[in-house]
């Protein structure tokens, strides 16, 4: 868990952040608030015919670059503050891999399990009534997020569209859309991929030739992981020796076997755990495992003061976001250790979104192929200004990817008149 406010972790990072760049109080003093912070009343008509009333947000932090952009999110402890902090996380993000976009964010304080379909779906159209005048293809563009999907954006651009009477060009009001509405394949696997490219390029700079043979550890097996696994093991030749999820992990030193075959096993069992041929470790053992790089790609948290003096990894690839706290990032950085920020490490998600954006409001769609190469270049583009930057200051990876990004919505700002100095 994080050890401190969410909102508050972000001023905390950006102020840190601020003492290695040229930057005026001005900027910083703007840039610690999330420009527009909407909150409204979901009304929802149950099946049962009862009507309830759920809170919902949209957060924009900045919109010096562009239209902002981030998911929603739909969870039972949901908060301003978290919403806060990932809209300000989602700014340096777009930033980082240099979109035309700002940072946005949303949510519905919501357990979706506890809905039917039917339920879900007016949630959705709600939500989308309660915020369509500060939501567009020019001025913000939802994506899917913790416990949204594709359908959902469906229901949700459908909605917008019939507000809008406008058809076609609504595509570009969400993205993260199924194939067929404006959505596209590659999305699925993007945030995998754009991490494999950083650990690829990341490989290179510690002068590892390439990365068949070395040995990884994934924790989490839903969309980062599972996708992760296949990648890292499929086209890059690694050995994934340990994955995770909720329950619990799986351990073999020579290598688990495909990703298709977990997925599978943990589908017919409710968890990766109990997988034939591995020995059963828990999320604490997987952080601590002798490999050549680690991927945290579950949840926040999870490495800590207390365990960072035991992992062994050369490479830890941030996968989730927020999975290292500030005091192990310390620990992490002392020990030598190469961190891929999260920031940068799962921006292919959102990069891949931005295609999608493209393509919709172009009405000119790309192949798979296309989509992946420019991934790639954009992923590996935004490794090396974050490395070399890390490497001239002398300054923590994260730091690295702070001033990159920050400097470039700082630029904005000026050019824009927002700040005199
Ligand atoms: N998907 C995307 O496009 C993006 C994702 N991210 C970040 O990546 C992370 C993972 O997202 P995503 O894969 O989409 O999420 P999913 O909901 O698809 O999967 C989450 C996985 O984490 C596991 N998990 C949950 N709690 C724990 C725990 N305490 N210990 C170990 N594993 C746990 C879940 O286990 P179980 O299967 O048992 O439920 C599941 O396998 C999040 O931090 C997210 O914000 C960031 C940018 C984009
Ligand atoms: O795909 C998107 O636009 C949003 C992704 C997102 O919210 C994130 O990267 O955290």
């Amino acid at each position: 868990m994080v050890e401190i406010d969410p909102f508050e972790m972000a001023v905390k990072q950006l102020e840190r952040a601020a003492q290695f760049m040229d930057i005026s109080d001005e900027a910083l003093e703007w840039l610690k608030r999330p420009m527009r912070i909407v909150e409204v009343s979901v009304p929802v008509e149950m099946d049962d015919g009862s009507v309830k009333v759920f809170t919902g947000f949209r957060v924009q932090h900045n919109w010096a670059r562009g239209p902002t952009k981030g998911g929603i999110r739909w969870h039972p402890a949901e908060t301003l503050s978290t919403v806060k902090a990932l809209a300000t996380w989602m700014t340096w993000k777009v930033a980082v891999v240099d979109l035309p976009y700002g940072g946005g964010k949303g949510g519905i304080i919501v357990d979706p399990k506890k809905l039917s379909e039917r339920e879900q779906e007016r949630l959705a159209r709600s939500y989308i009534r309660a915020v369509y005048d500060v939501i567009g293809p020019w001025t913000d563009i939802p994506a899917p997020d913790v416990y949204t999907n594709p359908k959902i954006m469906a229901w949700m651009m459908d909605e917008y569209e019939t507000i809008m009477r406008r058809k076609g060009p609504a595509f570009g009001v969400i993205t993260g859309k199924p194939p067929g509405v404006g959505g596209i394949v590659a999305r699925m696997d993007a945030t995998a991929r754009g991490a494999a490219f950083t650990i690829r390029e990341a490989a290179k700079a510690l002068g590892w030739d390439d990365l068949k043979g070395k040995t990884i550890a994934i924790q989490g097996y839903g969309n980062a992981g599972y996708y992760l696994h296949k990648i890292m093991s499929e086209e890059f030749g690694m050995k994934v020796v340990a994955v995770s999820d909720s329950k619990g992990g799986i351990y073999n030193p020579d290598g688990l076997p495909s990703a298709d075959e977990v997925l599978k096993w943990k589908k017919e069992h409710g968890s990766v755990k109990d997988f034939p041929g591995a020995t059963n470790i828990t999320n604490e053992e997987l952080l601590e495992l002798e490999v050549d790089i680690l991927a945290p790609s579950a949840i926040e948290g999870v490495i800590t003061k207390d365990n960072a003096d035991k992992v062994k990894a050369k490479i830890v690839a941030e996968v989730a976001n927020g999975p290292v706290t500030p005091e192990a990032d310390e620990i992490l950085y002392e020990k030598g250790i190469l961190q891929i920020p999260d920031f940068l490490c799962n921006a292919g998600g959102v990069t891949v979104s931005y295609f999608e954006w493209v393509q919709n409001v172009n009405g000119f769609y790309w192949t798979v192929e296309e989509t992946r190469k420019r991934l790639d270049d954009k992923m590996t583009k935004a490794f090396w200004d974050v490395f070399n930057t890390h490497k001239e200051k002398n300054i923590h990876m994260r730091d690295a990817a702070y001033v990159v990004s920050v400097q470039r919505v700082y630029e904005a700002m000026k050019h824009r008149g927002w700040v005199k100095k």
